[in-house]
This record gives structure tokens, C-alpha cells and sequence, in this order.
């Protein structure tokens, strides 16, 4: 089928291009133009006052299936994803069962052939289920499609396991892709360790807890050469030890979430589970670092780490409640609204950090607006703004702290392989400067 995005504005390069016409055909990008003739199209978006992307690569969610459908599914997981433009995610391997050896794997690879709307990549694990004793057969997961191996969820908290998995990613060529988490020096937190967790009576977690272990691990990523990338990091020493290692040369990249970037510790009113997620939101001058690590390229990209849960179990108190939020559905637009809008990012560096770099770093295939290049786009109202309601979420879950927030750049359209899997309401907004 021949599909045509006309009047699209793009960012390429920092640079705005405007009343562009996309020529879809065979799943790809057929050309990029201004006159084609519209009368040999099967189907016509006009996308006048809108913003053509490419499609958002989010290489950390957890979609819960197999083994934990209550809270999500491959299909509502990714389904949640297209909503919010992404149209590539990477999916976490903390699963019932773990999916640690081929035929584990492939089961999980089968699920996601059946149901998933968009591209889903599975994780394969570092270690057999989770524990820091023995590794996977990481050749063997290779071959049946593994991109890179994590434990998240959980930290690997023994060096020479993490030391031998790195050496065997190093010969695989695979990233070990990290959640740093030392549970020696958890003592029972629940969030982060400071004034707020006081005045809450809550225990804390201090930031050391992640940034030693990342200390550890850029040492042995060093040794090994390995390419390692950080999970959702959130400190600000997490952030001067990666700085640190890029500029001694060690293989590091890593990502930050949104929640991370939006919100400190003192903003949670109160205590309720919709604002417990590992690592927890930190003090004001981590979330600052956070948003330099991104501006000065210590940090490489932004992923949302979709928790969903029930809403019995996280609506209760942060000692009850487990860990994480969703994401996917309203990332991009947060980002938007609290950085964009305000001058702080500019466009073409959100779509660098949400769909260029996270797929250039795992060497997956991405559209880069370039002809011949799979058709996966996503097309946003920028200016169109909406209130995040809970009740319309794709995802099973609604566990978030961010319901009720007014945000700008409702999706309209994503398509995926030329196809549209997520058409959104039809607001026409006002063309503004999109930088
Ligand atoms: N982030 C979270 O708070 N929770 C994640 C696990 C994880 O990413 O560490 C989960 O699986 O629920
Ligand atoms: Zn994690």
C-alpha cells in the first residue's frame, strides 16, 4: 500500500524542515519530497501543524508476560508504547520464568510474534534466574536473537560474576546493560535516603547503593572491554563516576527516565505508592545533574522503565507498595512540555536521546528519515495539550504519580513497518517553532 504523510514538519539535524511529503511503500521510506502526485495514494495523512518524528526507541520496559498478565501484557504493553510514539522497545527479562535458556527464550520470542504492535527486542539475563551464581549461555541466547543481557530488577552483586559476564558479552560483542543496586547497603529502604524520608518516617536508600556498584563495574568494564550501559541512573555521583570513565575511554553509556529528570524527593505529597520506584527520585541536585549529565553527553539517552502493577498493590503505602511506574505512554510529551516548552532541551536533542542514540547504542535498526529506511514514525499535535488520565491508558496499570498533569504533543499517528498502529485524536494545533 502507498501511503503519504503531507505538510510534514521534521527536525533533522537541528534543522526544521516544513511541508515535506513522506512516500510510504513496501514498509519503507520511497521518498522524501514536496510534488508528488496525490492522486495515486491508497491513503493521505495530512500532517500540517504537526510533528513527524521518527519512531521513539525505548530500550528499557517491563511488559510482565510471561508469568505476571495481571499487570501487563506484551500486548497492552506495547500497545501503551505506541500511544505514546515509541515505536522499537527493549523488554526486560524479569519474568516468570526468567527467560535464561534458548527454549525459555524463544517462548518469550514466540508471545511477542503473537501479539506485540510494535518492534518488542527481549533482554536475556546475565545470570540463570536472576541470582548472582551462574551465568547464561550467552552464545547460545545470542543466536536466538538475545541483543544484550541484563539483570534489571536486580543488581549483580558479586564482582567475579559480573567480572566473567563481562568478558563473555566482550567476545559475544553484546552490551551487559546494569540495574547497579548493592543490597549490603540497601538496609531495608524504600526511598531515598534524606530529609523527606525522615519527615515520612520512612527508611532511606542511600545513593552509594547504585553509584558503588557502578564504580565497580566501570573498573571491570575497563578490564574486560565490554560495552556496559547503566540502567536508570540517578545520582549525581553516578553521573560524575560515568563522566569520569568516558573521559578515561571505558565503553560506558547509560540512560536516565523522565521521572528522574521531573520530579526530587521533596515533591512526593505524600505516602503513597504511586511514588515508589527503584532507584527512588533523589535530592534536587541529582535531578540538576541529571539534566547536565544529558546536556553534556554524559548521559546518551532517555528510557521510561514501564513498571506496571495492579492497583491493589500499589495503592498503599511505600512500605507495601512494590517498586515502579509506568512510562510509556506519555514520555515524550513530558519530556516535551517540561523541557522543550521551556528552552532548557531543544527538539532535535529529545529526538536524539529518545530515538537516534538509544538504538544507535545496541546497533539496532532505526529509521532515520533517510529513503530506504523502515517506515516507523510518529507523528505529534505539538501543541495540542490533554491531561493525563489514567482511565484511557492502553496499560493495564495506572501506577503513576504523573495522572492529572497537563501535557502538550498528544500522538496522532504511529506507524510501524508503514502501518499504523496508533491514531490519536485529530486536534489540529497552531505550527509554532518546533526548536
Ligand atoms: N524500576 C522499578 O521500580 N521496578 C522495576 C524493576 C527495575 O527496573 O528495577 C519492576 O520490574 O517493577
Ligand atoms: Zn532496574
Amino acid at each position: 500500500m502507498d501511503l503519504l504523510i503531507k505538510n510534514a514538519c521534521m527536525i533533522i539535524h537541528d534543522n526544521q524542515l516544513n511541508a515535506v511529503a513522506i512516500w510510504i511503500k513496501d514498509e519503507r521510506i520511497h521518498a522524501i519530497g514536496k510534488n508528488f502526485d496525490e492522486g495515486s495514494f491508497e491513503q493521505i495523512i495530512d500532517a500540517k501543524n504537526q510533528l513527524v518524528t521518527q519512531g521513539l526507541v525505548d530500550v528499557h520496559v517491563h511488559l510482565r508476560e510471561p508469568g505476571f498478565t495481571y499487570k501487563e501484557t506484551i500486548k497492552t504493553g506495547s500497545l501503551a508504547a505506541s500511544r505514546g510514539g515509541f515505536t522499537t522497545i527493549c523488554a526486560m527479562p524479569n519474568l516468570e520464568p526468567v527467560p535464561d535458556t534458548i527454549e525459555k527464550y524463544n517462548q518469550v520470542q514466540e508471545l511477542i510474534s503473537q501479539s506485540a504492535v510494535n518492534h518488542v527486542l527481549q533482554y536475556a539475563p546475565i545470570t540463570k534466574n536472576l541470582r548472582s551464581e551462574d551465568l547464561v549461555d550467552q552464545a547460545a541466547l545470542k543466536n536466538a536473537g538475545a541483543f544484550a543481557f541484563t539483570n534489571d530488577g536486580v543488581g549483580v552483586q558479586k564482582a567475579g560474576t559480573m567480572y566473567l559476564a563481562m568478558k563473555e558479552a566482550a567476545k559475544n560483542q553484546r552490551a551487559i546493560v546494569a540495574h547497579t543496586e548493592d543490597e549490603s547497603l540497601l538496609f531495608n529502604g524504600v526511598m531515598h535516603k534524606g530529609e523527606k524520608a525522615d519527615e515520612l518516617g520512612l527508611a532511606g536508600i542511600m545513593s552509594a547503593a547504585e553509584s558503588s556498584q557502578i564504580a565497580r563495574d566501570l573498573l571491570l568494564a575497563e578490564e574486560t572491554g565490554v560495552h556496559y550501559h547503566v540502567c536508570h541512573v540517578s545520582s549525581k555521583e553516578s553521573v560524575r563516576v560515568i563522566r569520569e570513565a568516558k573521559k578515561a575511554g571505558i565503553q560506558v553509556s547509560c540512560e536516565v527516565c523522565p521521572h528522574h529528570l521531573l520530579f526530587a524527593d521533596e515533591d512526593i505529597p505524600k505516602n503513597h505508592g504511586y511514588w515508589k520506584m527503584n532507584p527512588p527520585l533523589r535530592a534536587r541536585e541529582d535531578q540538576n545533574a541529571l539534566i547536565e549529565g544529558l546536556l553534556d553527553g554524559t548521559i546518551d539517552c532517555i528510557a521510561t522503565d514501564h513498571a506496571p502493577h495492579s492497583f491493589a498493590e500499589k495503592n498503599q503505602d511505600f512500605n507495601h507498595s512494590p517498586f515502579g511506574i509506568v512510562g510509556s505512554e506519555y514520555a515524550f510529551q513530558l519530556i516535551y512540555t517540561a523541557f522543550v516548552k521551556k528552552g532548557i532541551f531543544t527538539l532535535a536533542q529529545v529526538i536524539d536521546w529518545m530515538a537516534i542514540k538509544p538504538a544507535a547504542l545496541f546497533g539496532l535498526t532505526v529509521n532515520r528519515l533517510n529513503v530506504g529506511d523502515p517506515a516507523d514514525l510518529a507523528i505529534f499535535d505539538i501543541e495540542h495539550s490533554y491531561t493525563v488520565d489514567e482511565k484511557k491508558f492502553l496499560s493495564k496499570a495506572e501506577n503513576t504519580p504523573f495522572i492529572g498533569r497537563e501535557l502538550f504533543g498528544d500522538t496522532l499517528y504511529t506507524l510501524v513497518n508503514g502501518k499504523i498502529v496508533w491514531q490519536g485524536g485529530n486536534q489540529n494545533g497552531s505550527l509554532a517553532n518546533f526548536r
